[in-house]
Formats: C-alpha cells, sequence, structure tokens
C-alpha cells in the first residue's frame, strides 16, 4: 500500500478489488497440504467404512459355515479401529487447517489495521474494524476447511454419478440434465443473496461493535448527560438489525435446499415415467431403469451436501469481504534510505513555505507557513484555536503528507526519513496525554522498551512522578485503567512526557493541555518542559502564559500563517494579536 492521503471521508472502507473467492483461496492455499491430508483421511474413512458391510456378511457366512471366526473378527476390529481412527483424525486434521487459515488471515489484518495511516483511522469507527479481526474472520474457519473439501468431494462424486448415467441412457440422462440445470440456475439466483444478507449481518455486529466503542470512550459523558436509554435504543436496533439479517441468509439458505431437493425429485419421477415407457416398447431394459433409478438416489445425498457447501461458503465470502475491504485501506510504508550515522545532540525543524489540508474536500489548514527551530531551547507555539498549531506537529510525525512546501527534521525532508527512524527521533506528547490500559511501568516502557530500571528511575524523577508511583498500591506495576482513569488530569499528562522522554528524544513535541491545572502540576510541568528544553530541541503548542514568558522563541499562528516571531517581550512590543493573546484568556494565566 501507498503512503498518500485518502480524499473524501467516508464511513466504511471501500469494496474489495479483488474477487473473495481469489483471496479465500490464497489464504487456504498456505495450508493446502494439511487441508489435502485431513480430507483425504476422511475420505479413506469413508471407504473403510464401506467396507464394514463386505466383513459383517463375512462373519455371517463364515458363521453358517461353522468355519473359525478369528479371521473376520480380527478384519472386523480392524476396519472398526482404523475406520474410527481416520474418521476422527481426518476432520481433526482439517480443522486445525481451519484454524490456521484463520490465524494467517488474523496477522495479515493485524498488520493492516496497526500500520493504517493516521488519515484513514480519522474516519472508520474502531468498533467495526474490531468486529472485522474477531468475527468475520471466525467465519472462515469452516468454510476454509470442511466446506471446500466437501464441497469438491460432493462435485466428484456427482460428476461420476451423471458420466455412468450418460453411459447408461442418454434420454433419461436428458431429461435428467434439465432438472441439473433447473437447480443450477436456481442456486446463481439464491446464492448471492445468502453472501448480500451475511455481509449485511456482519455489516450490523460491527456497527453494533462502533456503537459501544463509542459509548465507552466517552463513559462518563453519556452517563452524565443520561443518555444510556437513547444509546441502549441504538445499540439494540444494530443487535435487531443483525437478527433480521441473519434470518434472511437462513431464509435464503432453506430455499437453496428447497430448489435442490424439488428439481431432483420431479426428475424421479420423470426418469420413471419416461423410463417407464421406454421399457415398456423394449427401447431400454428394466435392469438400466432400475440401476438409473439408483444412481439417482445416490445422488441425492452429495447434491444436498453440495448445496449446503455452497450455502456456507456464501456465509465466508461475505467474511472475506468484510476482511478485504481493510486491504483496500492505505497504511504506513516505511520511505526512504536509512539514515547513515544517526546525529548526536537537539534535532532542529524548518517549515518551508508549508500549504496543508486533511483532505482534497476540506480547507486548507495552513497557506504557508514557516519558520525555524533548532538547537536547545524552547519554541512556543501559539495562536487562536484551530489556527493550526496542533496540525504543526502531525506533519512532524508525518502523519499526514504535507500539499505544498517542505517539512525538514535535522535538515532532511521528512519524506526521505524512513518511518522509524523519523519517529525515533521524536517525543510526542499530545494534548490529551493519552495513556494506554496496562501497568505504569508498561505505559512508560511503550516507545523504549529496553528502557533499563535506572533509566525509567531517571524519568520517573524528572517527571515529578516519584509521589504517584509512591502512592500507588504496586508501583510501577499499578494498573492504571482504561485511559488511565485511575488517574488526574495533571498525572496523565506527567506520565505522557516520561514516556516521551524516556525515548530520549532528539526533538520533544508537547501539546500543552487547555485545561486547567492546579498551580503545584502547573509548576510541575513548566519545571518538567525546561529541564527538557536545557538537553534537547522542545516545541510546544502553549495555552498558558507562563509557558511562553519562559520560551526562547514564540511563534504567532494565525488562521493557518505565521504572522510573527520573536520573544514575549518583543512580541508584547510589536504584534497586535500576541498582546491580545497574552491579555485574555487564550493564554491563561496560573
Ligand atoms: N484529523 C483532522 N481532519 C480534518 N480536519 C482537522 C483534523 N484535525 C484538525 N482539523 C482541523 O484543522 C484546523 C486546525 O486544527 P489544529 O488542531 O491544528 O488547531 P490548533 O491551532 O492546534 O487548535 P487548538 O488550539 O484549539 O488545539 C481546525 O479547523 C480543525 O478543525
Amino acid at each position: 500500500m501507498t503512503d498518500t492521503t485518502t480524499a473524501a471521508p467516508a464511513a466504511a472502507p471501500e469494496a474489495p478489488a479483488r474477487a473473495p473467492i481469489t483471496r479465500l483461496w490464497v489464504y487456504a492455499r498456505q495450508h493446502l497440504r494439511l487441508l489435502l491430508i485431513g480430507g483425504a483421511l476422511s475420505f479413506a474413512g469413508g471407504i473403510v467404512g464401506l467396507v464394514q458391510p463386505l466383513i459383517a456378511m463375512d462373519v455371517i457366512d463364515t458363521l453358517s459355515a461353522n468355519e473359525s471366526l478369528t479371521r473376520p473378527l480380527l478384519y472386523l476390529t480392524a476396519v472398526v479401529v482404523v475406520g474410527g481412527a481416520l474418521t476422527a483424525l481426518g476432520p481433526y486434521l482439517m480443522q486445525i487447517a481451519g484454524q490456521d487459515v484463520v490465524l494467517t488471515v488474523r496477522k495479515d489484518l493485524i498488520g493492516r489495521l496497526v500500520r493504517l495511516q493516521v488519515a484513514e483511522v480519522d474516519r472508520l469507527k474502531p468498533g467495526d474494524l474490531v468486529s472485522r479481526l474477531t468475527s468475520d474472520t471466525n467465519l472462515l474457519r469452516t468454510v476454509a476447511s470442511t466446506t471446500v473439501i466437501g464441497g469438491v468431494t460432493d462435485v466428484f462424486m456427482i460428476l461420476g454419478g451423471i458420466g455412468l448415467m450418460a453411459w447408461l441412457d442418454p434420454v433419461l440422462f436428458g431429461t435428467t440434465m434439465a432438472m441439473v440445470a433447473m437447480v443450477t440456475v436456481m442456486m446463481l439466483f439464491i446464492m448471492p443473496r445468502i453472501q448480500n444478507a451475511t455481509v449485511d449481518s456482519q455489516k450490523a455486529l460491527g456497527d453494533m461493535g462502533s456503537l459501544l466503542e463509542r459509548i465507552f470512550s466517552a463513559f462518563r459523558t453519556v452517563k452524565a448527560s443520561g443518555a444510556e436509554d437513547h444509546e441502549i435504543a441504538r445499540l439494540e436496533g444494530a443487535a435487531t438489525t443483525a437478527r433480521d439479517k441473519g434470518v434472511k441468509a437462513s431464509l435464503w439458505e432453506a430455499l437453496a435446499g428447497v430448489a435442490a431437493f424439488m428439481p431432483v425429485n420431479i426428475a424421479f419421477l420423470l426418469v420413471l415415467g419416461v423410463g417407464g415407457a421406454r421399457v415398456a416398447s423394449g427401447a431400454m431394459e428394466v435392469g438400466t431403469l432400475i440401476g438409473f433409478l439408483l444412481l439417482l438416489f445416490y445422488l441425492m445425498g452429495p447434491i444436498s451436501g453440495l448445496v449446503a457447501s455452497l450455502s456456507q461458503l456464501q456465509t465466508g465470502l461475505a467474511a472475506i469481504h468484510r476482511v478485504e475491504e481493510v486491504a483496500n485501506l492505505d497504511s504506513e510504508a516505511a520511505q526512504g534510505e536509512p539514515r547513515a550515522a544517526a546525529s548526536e545532540g537537539p534535532a532542529g525543524v524548518t517549515f518551508e513555505d508549508v500549504t496543508f489540508r486533511y483532505a482534497e474536500d476540506l480547507p486548507y489548514v495552513h497557506h504557508g507557513v514557516t519558520f525555524a527551530s533548532s538547537g536547545r531551547g524552547l519554541t512556543a507555539l501559539v495562536g487562536p484555536s484551530g489556527a493550526g498549531k496542533t496540525t504543526v506537529f502531525s506533519l512532524i510525525e508525518r502523519f499526514y503528507p504535507v500539499t505544498t512546501g517542505t517539512v525538514s527534521v535535522d535538515g532532511v525532508d521528512v519524506r526521505d526519513w524512513p518511518l522509524e527512524d523519523l519517529r525515533g527521533v521524536i517525543g510526542y506528547v499530545e494534548q490529551d496525554a493519552p495513556v494506554l490500559d496496562g501497568t505504569l511501568r508498561e505505559n512508560l516502557v511503550m516507545a523504549a522498551q529496553d528502557a533499563t530500571e535506572s533509566e525509567i528511575a531517571d524519568v520517573v524523577k524528572t517527571a515529578r512522578l516519584t509521589e504517584l508511583v509512591e502512592k500507588l498500591p504496586d508501583g510501577l506495576e499499578s494498573r492504571i485503567g482504561y485511559r488511565g482513569t485511575t488517574l488526574s488530569g495533571g498525572e496523565r499528562q506527567r506520565v505522557a512526557i516520561a514516556r516521551a522522554l524516556l525515548r530520549k528524544p532528539r526533538l520533544l513535541l508537547l501539546d500543552e493541555a487547555t485545561s486547567q491545572l492546579d498551580a503545584a502540576n502547573e509548576a510541575s510541568l513548566k519545571q518538567v518542559m525546561l529541564d527538557a528544553a536545557e538537553r534537547t530541541n522542545v516545541l510546544v503548542v502553549a495555552h498558558r502564559l507562563s509557558t511562553v514568558t519562559s520560551a526562547d522563541q514564540i511563534v504567532v499562528f494565525d488562521a493557518g500563517i505565521v504572522r510573527a516571531v520573536g520573544t514575549h517581550a518583543e512580541l508584547v512590543e510589536k504584534d497586535d494579536l500576541y498582546r491580545d493573546l497574552a491579555a485574555s484568556q487564550l493564554l491563561t494565566a496560573a
């Protein structure tokens, strides 16, 4: 996949380019050996089962002849044991292959999902993606194993039976084929409807997941808004749609059963009528008619088996369709040559006449942004809400590509950096300072898995987290809840800063929270920031007067352009907007 911006926003991924059946084959092919061995063993188990009545006959004959039963009984025991073992082992191996297919699909999907471009995730619903990974892939388990193998076996048996019929009597064969053609036409009509109903049903499940995710991501707000009944009604609506579409799929499956059964029965009657007349006229032997009827009777099993397999296949194809839609999404590709010798010290940032919009149908956010920040120190980005300050960070991290102009880090265009290397030099603290479910330690080492105990202890101290660690029941090993719900806003921000610092960034991007903090927390955060600025280049989207007054350089943004650059004293002197910002609540005093 390419590393490009996306066009129009949409609620769901687009339809896949490749036919689902081709994709199913691509996934199943990787486990073909196990599938074939399992299928062959099941088939052999069936054959051994057929031998059983013959040996039973032998037992009876031996009994009547008053001979020793040892030999036939040994055979019978062997057939029962081997047949039992084969009929257990064959389906077991096919189930393993089915699980392996699901694992392959899931691994593929996991890789794609986690590497999706930020722009794609902006327009998708996470709950729906979760249901594609969990529920849809599960539908493939049976389809990729027993259904396909069973279906193929049935096709061979049907072809064999049809060949024999043609050999026995061409007239009766023609009559039967007319009925087979009827079955085929009806199946062509019914099968896509099963698939569509299953896609709709799975989509409703995805909607349910999205709605649930929506609620839990703002759980307190939902409760505080008294919106539970409304949200429950929406969730139940999606659950009911899933049920209704599931019932619709079952109805089409039932019709498929009837559509297969009826013509075969009509064929039975026709063969009896036409065949009877031909026997009466002497055009055909009675034995041939009986043989033909027996063949038709024998074919009923494989035909209904094939129809059931085809119905099941539609479910699998529906699932593949939804899984493949994710494959169409743009994921991030590592680009550019690896940087030669990694540089040391603070990494500078340069914006040169940058224009940018989030999507082609959205207005420009940056209209030619130019500024630079290099060396140790603190650069504060200030400006009215929506001026495009946070977007500066997204462009530095290459979450989105610029439309025109250049963003450089360490003198190199971000487009020429291998993504992993680029992000490796940056520590980024988002405005809402996300903390993930897990322990405090897991949260800290997220960006630096090989951090040592002393490095962790250092950042805990630098980020003023020592008190928190001492307060928590299990120290660093304490769980801090879904989205860090057990922490205060200020603690969450310091955890996020500690995480970014543990990466030993050469460039620290800090999006200051707009929410008010108490004086102690505010002072702590400011001190953490200033400490970091002594060692590296720190860019901060500033919302507090105390931050900008300490900054070495202030960049004033207004409606997507840089209108002034300077120190606090210089800007108060020369820039009207800055003076207003400093005097208003847009830059709040502690
Ligand atoms: N992912 C996105 N998709 C589409 N538009 C976006 C996206 N993120 C931000 N925007 C829009 O881009 C503009 C600039 O947003 P940005 O977050 O950079 O502003 P800001 O100056 O940081 O504002 P604030 O001080 O309120 O955080 C806003 O109009 C915003 O609505």
